[in-house]
């Protein structure tokens, strides 16, 4: 990484620099939908990332290695001219998934995890799992083809908080998969609170087993954001924003330098008119201002040198893959978000639509 100072005297605060370089980064959790929402928030991806891990909560879901090879062609062919984008493809966990499916998608070299939604978690999850039991078969088919489970980690149970889920999913779910299951690979999802964060950290599991994302904006925000002088729904996402204990727990995780968290936006469009709804889908778009986004929280933390290890090297390492060797640079320097970008009928409204941010992608 390389990084240029705008004044030699503050040479060891990040919170002058310039600009900075870096590894080209990968999204590790990336929601891009299909048909013209594809076509338009594809290229905002492209122009931050080298490759991303696509979710597979389409309608219906991606649940079979042909319908994932059918989702990565339509990608491929929607790519703008001349761009190199890798799609990494995941399939969508049901309890019916054959451990022989799970055998195909190792051989098929493009679909690189496999998605537990919880069902009735999350948006398009209603084909999600009901119980962990019925897919016995196939993690353990997971588990010696070391295909990566990839968990949206809350619980479903409607008598728990909304705000516990992820914590409560720690106890019930994640710790009796992983002692079943020891040497299964495990992505927690966009971790949201201080007791995911500490749970990966502290796990002593063998190293490049357990990993976790987080995105840009539970770095930056907390649960007021959702409540700011009215109700504000583009703030609104799952796992929910916590408080600001939590924030500060992934902020610690996240510049920290461990390998176990890596960069994730779980960027999730939806049309303008069903997030400002009287029941207003959960997903936050970020595709479009995403490394500006981790910038932000980096500098704000005075980390800036931790952020390529996060961004661009602990994922690819985690998935077994090269570090990218393209580069990329960003630039201190304000500028205005659009209100909304347009996809064919519908928009779409960035996460701090209309407002400014501090660092520019070159
Ligand atoms: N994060 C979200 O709030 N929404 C995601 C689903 C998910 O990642 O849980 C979506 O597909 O819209
Ligand atoms: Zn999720
Ligand atoms: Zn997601």
């Amino acid at each position: 990484m390389t990084v240029s100072d705008s004044s030699p005297t503050a040479a060891h605060s990040s919170g002058t620099l310039s600009s900075l370089t870096l590894a080209r980064p990968d999204d590790w959790h990336l929601h891009l939908r299909d048909g013209e929402m594809l076509g338009a928030v594809l290229p905002h991806t492209v122009r931050q990332f080298g490759r991303a891990i696509v979710m597979p909560n389409l309608k219906p879901p991606v649940t079979t290695v042909e319908a994932a090879r059918a989702y990565r062609e339509r990608i491929l062919a929607a790519l703008p001219i001349g761009a190199t984008f890798e799609p990494l493809m995941t399939l969508y966990l049901t309890d019916n998934t054959p451990p022989d499916e799970i055998r195909r998608a190792r051989e098929s070299g493009f679909v690189h995890g496999v998605k537990l939604y919880p069902a009735g978690a999350t948006t398009n999850s209603d084909f999600g799992v009901t119980d962990l039991s019925k897919c016995a078969k196939t993690l353990e088919a997971m588990q010696e083809t070391g295909m990566p489970l990839l968990v949206h980690g809350e619980v479903t149970d409607s008598s728990i908080d909304l705000f516990d889920r992820e914590k409560v999913f720690i106890d019930r779910v994640m710790m009796p998969l992983r002692r079943d299951f020891p040497a299964l690979k495990v992505v927690f999802e966009h971790i949201t609170t201080k007791d995911a964060a500490q749970y990966v950290r502290d796990d002593d599991a063998p190293a490049g087993l357990l990993g976790a994302t987080i995105t840009a904006h539970h770095l930056l925000y907390n649960r007021n954001a959702i409540f700011q002088g009215g109700i504000r729904p583009h703030y609104y996402c799952l796992p929910v924003l916590k408080r600001e204990t939590h924030r500060v727990a992934l902020v610690e995780a996240a510049t920290s330098g461990s390998p176990r968290f890596f960069l994730g936006t779980d960027s999730a469009p939806h049309p303008k008119g069903l997030k400002e709804h009287a029941c207003g889908c959960a997903g936050c778009y970020t595709a479009l201002h995403a490394l500006e986004l981790y910038a932000e929280a980096f500098d704000n933390a005075g980390a800036l040198d931790k952020l390529e290890g996060f961004a661009s090297f602990f994922g690819p390492d985690f998935y077994r893959l090269p570090r990218s060797s393209e580069r990329v640079t960003l630039v201190r320097e304000n500028w205005t978000l659009p209100a909304e970008i347009f996809a064919g009928e519908a928009t779409v409204v960035p996460l701090r639509a209309g407002e400014t941010i501090g660092w520019r992608l070159a």
